[in-house]
């Protein structure tokens, strides 16, 4: 019996001297391969640049570093893991676009997460044909038809979130009431979202608690505690960390309460039978890949699984990706008043709710409010990614010192494209770049694309359906309500870019609502 436990104790040692051993050589060669690329002296031995990253204002470190060291920055995180920031346009448009988007897969440790908080659907998935396999049978539930047909949800669950808002008005002594807006904006993203996906109602605009909901927003708000900066820093090099602690119990209870309900809603869409593609899910489960024979119940070609983790997936990408835009869109409103009172007379001139049409034809103010916004506040602030093998990225701008028009990235390294540095570029934006100024949007003269969706094969599947959505909401709210800032708000790091009280922990948008 000794003698095992001394076998298994040398070979555990082995395995943790061959893990150790490998991370060693990796980062010896990738340092030796990028030692031409410039960046930061790292600030800690231990995490790297990383610490800084998650203190201070979300990008500005990547604002700096490339201001100052070009399109192409190098630097450690945790562990003396190299990374390397990427905004040189050539690169970002191989990286993302079809020769590149799958030899530069999402790094191990983002692909954990989304396997522990989702399952493996398509947010996970990786390769050109499993990939692809996903993504055709979701496209068709988020087309511009499916979405048209999705309007009268948004305008109704928008009009649930106005009637409650009125409530609080009413129930008040003062003309206005202070509304905490990032709660309201979650509560309308899960309830729309899951009204779309499954005709399923959470009743979060009720203003009730719900378990699930508090459970999402737990699952992407950090406060910036210490805790939350181990796990951020180390996931990406430790997959394993995402099992362990409160979070990994968190990440385990969300996955599981999400997927009852998925498992439910496709029991019942097996089971029912309707004339009209009206949810996500009823559109899937007529998709020839998921059902072979489209006039039999579904079943065949998808497994139960996967169609469970796609569900989980659209559900919480539906939510997490974009509510805190809700959020922004609001906050800027309510701190340029100007622009807050063009879009009421914008949108005054319709009498009822228009359609998506229209919304998108001829109401520019509203639709370069939401454009702008997500320029300033682009959701998620790293688009990252792994080299599967060693590859020879194209540069339009050759690295400093350097005249070669290629650059060699060697397997293994996480790389990295800060939005927020592509979205205000003074070159592409102009010097007022980092300024909120809706009017830039309406004299384009093209080549100017947001990267807040992502680009290539990969971008984002649910764009037109978040633009049409917050278009809804915000047509319906600006009619009816009136918005003012009084607080110094701040935006902080967390899963997504959050807004917060300057100086306070937990995210939180407190405007002053009043009626028009
Ligand atoms: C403002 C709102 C949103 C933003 C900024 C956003 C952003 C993004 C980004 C950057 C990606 C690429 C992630 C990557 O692989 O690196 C993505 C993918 C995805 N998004 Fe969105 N998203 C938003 C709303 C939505 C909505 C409302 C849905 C669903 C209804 C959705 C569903 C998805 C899905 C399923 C993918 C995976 C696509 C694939 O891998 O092929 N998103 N999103």
């Amino acid at each position: 019996m000794p003698s095992l436990t001394v076998n298994a104790t040398l070979a555990g040692l082995a395995i943790t001297l061959l893990v150790v051993g490998k991370f060693v050589v990796h980062l010896i060669s990738t340092r030796w391969v990028l030692r031409h690329v410039p960046g930061p002296r790292s600030a800690s031995l231990l995490w790297g640049e990383d610490w800084n990253l998650y203190h201070h204002s979300p990008g500005s470190h990547y604002l700096d570093w490339h201001q100052q060291f070009g399109k192409v920055v190098k630097f450690r995180g945790a562990c003396g893991h190299q990374v390397l920031s990427i905004t040189d346009e050539r690169a970002v448009a191989f990286i993302v676009g079809a020769e590149g988007i799958y030899r530069f897969p999402k790094p191990d440790g983002v692909r954990a997460w989304f396997q522990k908080t989702l399952g493996e659907g398509i947010l996970w998935v990786e390769g050109k044909e499993a990939h692809e396999k996903q993504r055709r049978s979701l496209a068709p539930a988020l087309t511009h038809q499916s979405v048209r047909n999705f309007m009268s949800i948004f305008y109704e669950t928008s009009g649930k979130l106005a009637a409650q808002w009125t409530k609080l008005l009413d129930n008040s002594p003062s003309e206005e009431v202070e509304i905490e807006v990032t709660n309201w904006a979650g509560r309308f993203a899960l309830d729309t979202v899951a009204r779309a996906a499954f005709s399923y109602d959470f009743n979060l605009l009720s203003g009730e608690p719900n378990a699930l909901a508090a459970a999402l927003d737990d699952l992407t708000n950090n406060e910036n505690n210490l805790s939350s900066f181990y796990m951020r820093s180390l996931f990406l090099i430790f997959p394993s960390i995402l099992s362990i602690g409160k979070k990994g119990e968190m990440i385990r209870v969300t996955k599981a309460e999400l997927g009852a309900i998925a498992r439910q809603m496709w029991k019942d869409a097996k089971t029912t039978r309707t004339d009209a593609d009206k949810t996500l899910m009823e559109i899937m489960c007529k998709s020839p890949l998921v059902n072979p024979q489209p006039d039999v119940h579904c079943g065949g070609k998808m497994h139960e699984d996967e169609i469970v983790s796609q569900m989980r997936t659209v559900l919480s990408a539906g939510v997490s990706f974009s509510f805190m835009h809700r959020s922004w869109v609001l906050y800027e409103l309510a701190t340029n008043a100007p622009i807050q009172e063009q879009l009421r007379a914008e949108i005054s001139t319709s009498p009822g709710d228009p359609s998506l049409d229209h919304l998108n034809l001829h109401y520019p103010v509203l639709n370069s409010v939401i454009l702008e916004t997500l320029r300033l506040h682009p959701p998620i602030l790293e688009n990252h990614h792994q080299a599967s093998e060693t590859i020879s990225v194209p540069l339009l701008d050759p690295i400093p010192g350097s005249s070669s028009s290629q650059l060699v990235i060697p397997k293994g390294t996480v790389l990295l494209i800060p939005v927020n540095v592509l979205q205000t570029d003074p070159e592409i934006w102009g010097e007022d770049a980092h300024l909120f100024r809706p009017e830039r949007w309406q004299n384009l003269k093209g080549g100017r694309n947001l990267f807040a969706f992502s680009d290539g094969p990969r971008q984002c599947i649910g764009k037109r359906f978040a633009l049409n959505e917050i278009k809804a909401l915000t047509a319906t709210l600006i009619r009816q309500f009136s918005f003012r800032c009084s607080y110094d708000i701040e935006a902080f790091q967390s899963f997504v870019i959050r807004p917060r009280v300057k100086g306070q922990g937990g995210s939180s948008l407190p405007l002053l609502v009043s009626r028009v």
